[in-house]
């Protein structure tokens, strides 16, 4: 290979002979990719092109050579085999939205919550900063497809990076290779254009640095040329662009257009002590509890889960009118801080299973990884994300907030078999939840389809470590989805609104849940993780028409006896501020929905302006 992560060596095939080689010699004959590669490798001036094939000595390869570039750190064998620690640059640690853009026609097209710039003054933007990007750099090619190879049409991507790190961690979130490109190939088919590039190019003699981006950075969506150009960052879903660039934003949109849903959701499958088995979703912002809710352990006799999908599902509706959903993932991109052995054991099991890229993480003295939560046992010694000794009397954090697990979802034991299923598993529940410390009681659910959508629309959550800015800070977060959504927000609740009217009477139930409420005393009111499965056994017993509850202003919520407590620790006060409804404090809500809601202006649903005004008549104010 031309030039080593490390050194570019003046002795290489010089960077144009060795690009048009592997031009010459592609594996595919895909016109519309061959063209768009070379144009790419014109614009960006790689040393050298590699066609992933997604093989397992390409990824020991790649591995081999990002921990002799100091990228990667290589975990003790009989721990985490086959597993690596990376270490981001400290400004490149989680998602900018203040950077992602929408970059439709029109700026109606973007809506008031995207950011926007015209496309053609974007893309000329771009190419300045891509051109020469790759110099003293391996370009590689990724194809991919999200979902399952065996759908009807299989959703294609193809995506260009200068990064190894992104494509080992393509390789564990979604199907890669070879494979995908023969398919693709044989059926000339679509594919979405992704194009990344850490915006860091080599001089000729130029050390490389662990861990190469650039202080500018853009996340740019095209939703009408299905395209995804990212610069400057080298984490997770600003570089891992099948996650949420092409399944969320760019899927959102080709959803809008094609009558389905791709939303930013948790797929969990219940098997009651009977049999009956029932899945639900759930939409929570991100590192609002998806992960950890998709893996539950219930801890109540009798009761099953098994997981689906952990961050993001495509809804379709079938010929019966059965809205089913689909995981487009292959791997999980989990928070690792809070993730333990008490609280979370299925994910702790398989990342043990190794195979894992850990980023930002602590690593013991040992050759394992440590983050807070892992273990109650904090270590006497570590060396923290930053490379710095660190004790248990060291004020910052060992691992980051943001700090990630990567690793294979066929590693999680309590994985549904029907996962993979290119036609979905039938959904009976939507979830909705945020992050609230206040307000919000434990679980209710919506009155009907369309009060559901306003509860979907209006959801508010404290920000966390997921994106950069400030955390804490209560937002509304329509569906989870306000930084994912690839067109006009008005419009994604518009097209809720509508499938909802033309599947009437088919449609999940909607229900709404706050795992993170304070009790009295400050503390969590409800105990949450595991303990989570007694909310589900009331949802499913709703669905089912077997589980009581009290009709409040918001929706329906259950009573202490509505809920299976066997064996719970919790006393009565808390279990009493985990489920309070206090219309005081929703009154005060009213006027942060109304912000809201002038924010979307002319682009409002007449259906979420109506449903506000029975919240308020509800409210009595
Ligand atoms: N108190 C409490 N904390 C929880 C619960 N579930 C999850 N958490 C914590 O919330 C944080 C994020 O959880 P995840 O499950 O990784 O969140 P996510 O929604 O998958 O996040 P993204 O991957 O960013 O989309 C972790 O620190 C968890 O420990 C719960 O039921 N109660
Ligand atoms: O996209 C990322 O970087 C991680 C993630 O899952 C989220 O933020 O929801
Ligand atoms: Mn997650």
């Amino acid at each position: 290979m031309a030039g080593t992560v490390q050194e570019t060596s003046a002795t290489s095939p010089s960077g144009d002979s060795a690009v048009r080689n592997a031009l010459e010699n592609a594996p595919t004959t895909h016109a519309r990719l061959l063209a768009w590669v070379s144009e790419v490798a014109e614009l960006t001036q790689p040393d050298d092109l590699v066609w992933v094939d997604g093989s397992e000595a390409e990824w020991s390869r790649l591995t081999d050579e990002m921990v002799e570039a100091g990228t990667l750190v290589r975990l003790a064998e009989d721990k985490f085999p086959n597993s690596f620690a990376a270490f981001s640059d400290p400004e490149d640690v989680a998602r900018v939205e203040e950077q992602t853009f929408i970059c439709s026609t029109e700026e109606r097209g973007s809506g008031p919550t995207n950011n926007w710039m015209d496309p053609e003054e974007m893309k000329a933007t771009l190419r300045g900063l891509y051109r020469g990007s790759m110099h003293g750099r391996t370009m590689y090619v990724i194809p991919f497809v999200m979902g399952s190879l065996e759908a009807t049409e299989p959703k294609y991507g193809v995506e260009i990076t200068d990064s190894p790190y992104v494509v080992c961690s393509m390789r564990i979130m979604a199907t890669i290779g070879a494979a995908v490109l023969e398919k693709m190939t044989a059926t000339d088919a679509f594919f979405v254009e992704a194009l990344h590039s850490v915006g860091f190019p080599l001089d000729n003699g130029q050390r490389d640095v662990p861990w190469p981006c650039n202080e500018t950075k853009y996340i740019v969506q095209f939703p009408e040329d299905r395209a995804i150009w990212s610069y400057g960052s080298g984490y997770g879903g600003n570089a891992l662009l099948g996650k949420k660039c092409y399944a969320l934003r760019i899927a959102s949109a080709i959803a809008h257009d094609e009558g389905w849903l791709a939303e930013h959701m948790l797929v969990l499958k219940m098997t009651d002590p009977g049999g009956r088995v029932h899945y639900v979703s759930g939409a929570f912002p991100s590192a609002c509890g998806k992960t950890n809710f998709a893996m539950i352990q219930p801890t109540i006799d009798g009761w099953k889960a098994e997981m689906v999908g952990d961050d993001i599902a495509w809804m379709r509706f079938d010929e019966s009118g059965t809205l089913r959903v689909v995981n487009p993932e292959a791997g999980l991109f989990g928070v690792a801080p809070g993730t333990g052995w008490s609280t979370n054991p299925n994910a702790m099991r398989a990342v043990a299973a190794g195979n894992t890229i850990f980023t930002n993480v602590a690593l013991t003295d040992d050759g394992g990884v440590w983050w807070e939560g892992m273990t109650d046992e904090v270590p006497a010694h570590l060396t923290d994300w930053r490379g710095r000794d660190w004790t248990p009397a060291s004020k910052n954090p060992a691992a980051h907030p943001n700090s990630r697990f990567c690793t294979p979802i066929k590693q999680v034991d309590i994985l549904a078999p029907e996962y993979d299923d290119p036609d979905g598993v039938p959904l009976s529940a939507i979830i909705f939840g945020g992050r609230r410390k206040t307000t919000v009681p434990l679980v209710h659910e919506s009155f009907d389809w369309e009060h559901g959508v306003f509860e979907g629309a209006t959801l508010s959550s404290e920000t966390t470590a997921a994106a950069s800015g400030a955390v804490g800070v209560v937002r509304r977060d329509p569906m989870a989805m306000l930084p994912f959504i690839g067109y006009n927000a008005g419009d994604y609740l518009a097209h809720w609104v509508k499938l909802g009217k033309a599947h009437h009477g088919k449609m999940p139930r909607i229900f709404y849940v706050n795992w993170f409420r304070r009790d009295r005393d400050g503390g969590f009111a409800w105990p949450g993780f595991g303990e989570n499965s007694r909310v589900l056994k009331w949802i499913i017993g709703r669905l089912d028409g077997e589980a009581g509850g009290e009709q409040t202003p918001i929706g329906v919520v259950p009573r202490p006896e509505d809920l299976d407590l066997t064996g719970l620790d919790i006393s009565e006060q808390q279990l009493a501020d985990a489920l309070k409804v206090d219309v005081e404090e929703w009154r005060r809500e009213l006027p942060g929905i109304h912000q809201w809601f002038n924010v979307l202006q002319d682009s409002l649903p007449p259906e979420m302006v109506r449903q506000y005004h029975r919240l308020e008549v509800r409210l009595e104010v």
